[in-house]
């Protein structure tokens, strides 16, 4: 391991790591303590209200979740309003609130009625003299009294001994004797700054988890979060400390979602509803604007989707082909989406989808046309691969809804827009509000339309494509009518028009052609 010389660390590491063969983890043995609260909100710029973090911890309450730490209670008067916010939900969930070595913190997180909180000593000498200037010996001496306050306070208390990877474990072992002496509930062993081997903490927790129960809290500063928090658990931790999403400082915490599903994956262990992981990860993402990336394990867009062509060829054969396990066990869909990698078996499925069958000759020709496109860089969507089956079919098609006028403003009173549009031989025209002017505009066009053309919009993203107030933007959506979806995407300089355009096009394709019996249509939903 590598040292910069000023911290103690206990192991020379050899690259072994039998020691997880040497475990075995029972359903009951692993508790959760999400932090999302806390330390994801510690992340740079997030801030989250009263009503964000009653959804969360709702949710977190709902999939099984043992302890919720909702907040610092030292930090503001307006965080101990959201943490009082979390704890009068009565939850069945541990409401706990982070606090200082210091009374003072236990008093504030007390007048926000939680059900217990987690103490954080200075561990490492580093934070020990550097930090709070203190000594080992009166941090020992401060945390037992402490322990011993917050307990005749009623509150359950666990011990945190910070930077507790970069400490001498035989110090933090003292700490942690001293915490259990006064009667602390547990000690958390922290790898703060994301520093340690999967070794050291599995050295560190066997060590403590000699004085009695113990968590284990890490970072992702060497991407080594999960298997960290594998390796406190294979040495005796119980409690595992994470945010959903990953969020925290820097690098971020361990994503909690992701303990859960390798816990159930690999060792038939479920200390939450795995199922309710995506719409955590989405209501968690929405809340505090951190996106997430595309490849993320169980939440990441492309988590489920297969391009290239031998995976999807694959997959149409047996689903697991190539996956891990069924997405549905983290409450989502498989999606095979078309591109440069795309081959027959995929291009075929995804024309089934919209009951178009091809002879081998124009299936191959529309895959060729489909490659090429992907080779562009862009997304293939339903309405390209329907045109370039149109046209390799020799097959013109009448538009039935057509965008003519396009006016909106916007301003600092109501966004309004208005709309003239050409369905069938008709001219229509209509204006609407909304909260901006694309709303504005759709609320023009579901006027202009009527309940007959009525569409659902599943899916609305937006993407600059130029970094300059001057961007083209390309809106992709996803609009279903009936028991069919379609997607599109369609690129302008004003993204009021790209939006019409793209559900637009989207609502066309979903029309029975122009030339189908009258009554065939599809079923509107909404
Ligand atoms: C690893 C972690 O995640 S740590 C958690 C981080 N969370 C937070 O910082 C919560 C939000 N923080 C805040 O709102 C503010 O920092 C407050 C209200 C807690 C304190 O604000 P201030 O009094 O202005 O202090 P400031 O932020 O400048 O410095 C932190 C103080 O806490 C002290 N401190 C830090 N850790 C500990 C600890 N474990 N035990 C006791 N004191 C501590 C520092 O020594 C410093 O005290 P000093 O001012 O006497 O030197």
């Amino acid at each position: 391991m590598k040292s910069d010389g000023n911290e103690t660390t206990p192991t020379d590491s050899e690259f072994s790591m039998d020691f997880f063969s040497n475990t075995t983890l029972s359903d009951g043995d692993v508790q959760f303590l999400d932090t999302t609260l806390r330390d994801g909100e510690q992340a740079p710029g997030v801030s989250l209200s009263p009503d964000q973090k009653a959804d969360i911890a709702r949710r977190l309450d709902d999939a099984g979740v043992a302890a919720i730490e909702a907040g610092s209670a030292c930090t503001s008067a307006a965080e101990r309003e959201t943490i009082r916010r979390v704890t009068s939900l009565g939850l069945d969930a541990r409401v706990t609130s982070f606090c200082r070595g210091v009374q003072r913190d236990v008093d504030l997180a007390l007048d926000c009625d939680v059900d217990g909180v987690h103490i954080v000593v200075p561990a490492s000498d580093r934070h020990v003299e550097g930090k709070v200037g203190s000594s080992r010996e009166e941090v020992v001496e401060k945390t037992g009294e402490l322990v011993a306050y917050a307990k005749a306070q009623g509150l359950w208390v666990e011990v945190i001994g910070e930077d507790g990877s970069r400490a001498d474990y035989d110090y933090l072992e003292a700490q942690a004797e001293a915490a259990f002496d006064a009667g602390a509930d547990r000690f958390c062993f922290a790898d703060t700054v994301g520093h340690a081997s999967p070794e050291a903490v599995y050295e560190g927790v066997a060590r403590l988890a000699e004085h009695g129960p113990v968590s284990v809290h890490t970072h992702d500063d060497l991407g080594l979060a999960v298997t960290n928090a594998l390796a406190g658990l294979a040495a005796g931790a119980d409690l595992v400390h994470g945010t959903i999403n990953g969020i925290g400082e820097r690098a971020g915490n361990v994503a909690l979602e992701e303990v859960a599903i390798a816990l159930w994956h690999c060792y038939d262990v479920e200390p939450m509803e795995t199922e309710s992981l995506y719409d955590l990860a989405t209501a968690v993402s929405e809340a505090t604007g951190v996106r997430l990336p595309p490849n993320k394990a169980v939440s990441g867009e492309n988590a489920f989707a297969h391009e290239s062509g031998i995976h999807t060829d694959g997959t149409l054969k047996d689903e697991r082909m190539y996956e891990p396990y069924p997405p549905e066990a983290v409450g989502r869909e498989r999606r095979l989406v078309l591109g440069k990698h795309a081959g027959r078996a995929g291009v075929r499925a995804a024309l089934a989808e919209h009951d178009v069958e091809l002879d081998d000759e124009a299936l191959a020709a529309v895959v060729e046309r489909v490659k090429t496109l992907g080779e562009k860089g862009r997304r293939v969507t339903d309405a390209d691969l329907l045109t370039i089956a149109e046209d390799v079919r020799g097959r013109s098609r009448e538009r039935r809804v057509e965008l003519l006028d396009l006016t909106a403003a916007s301003g600092q009173g109501t966004p309004s827009a208005s709309v003239r549009l050409r369905v069938d031989d008709d001219e229509r025209s209509a204006a609407g509000t909304g909260s901006g002017p694309v709303d504005a505009a759709m609320s023009a066009v579901r006027q202009a339309l009527g309940s007959e053309f009525s569409f659902h919009l599943e899916s609305y993203h937006v993407d600059a494509i130029t970094g300059g107030t001057d961007a083209v933007v390309t809106v992709d959506v996803e609009v279903s009518r009936g028991d069919r979806s379609v997607s599109v995407s369609a690129s302008d300089a004003d993204i009021t028009v790209a939006s019409v355009t793209a559900v637009l096009d989207a609502l066309d394709r979903l029309l029975p052609g122009a030339d189908a019996e009258a009554g065939d249509t599809v079923p509107a939903d909404d």
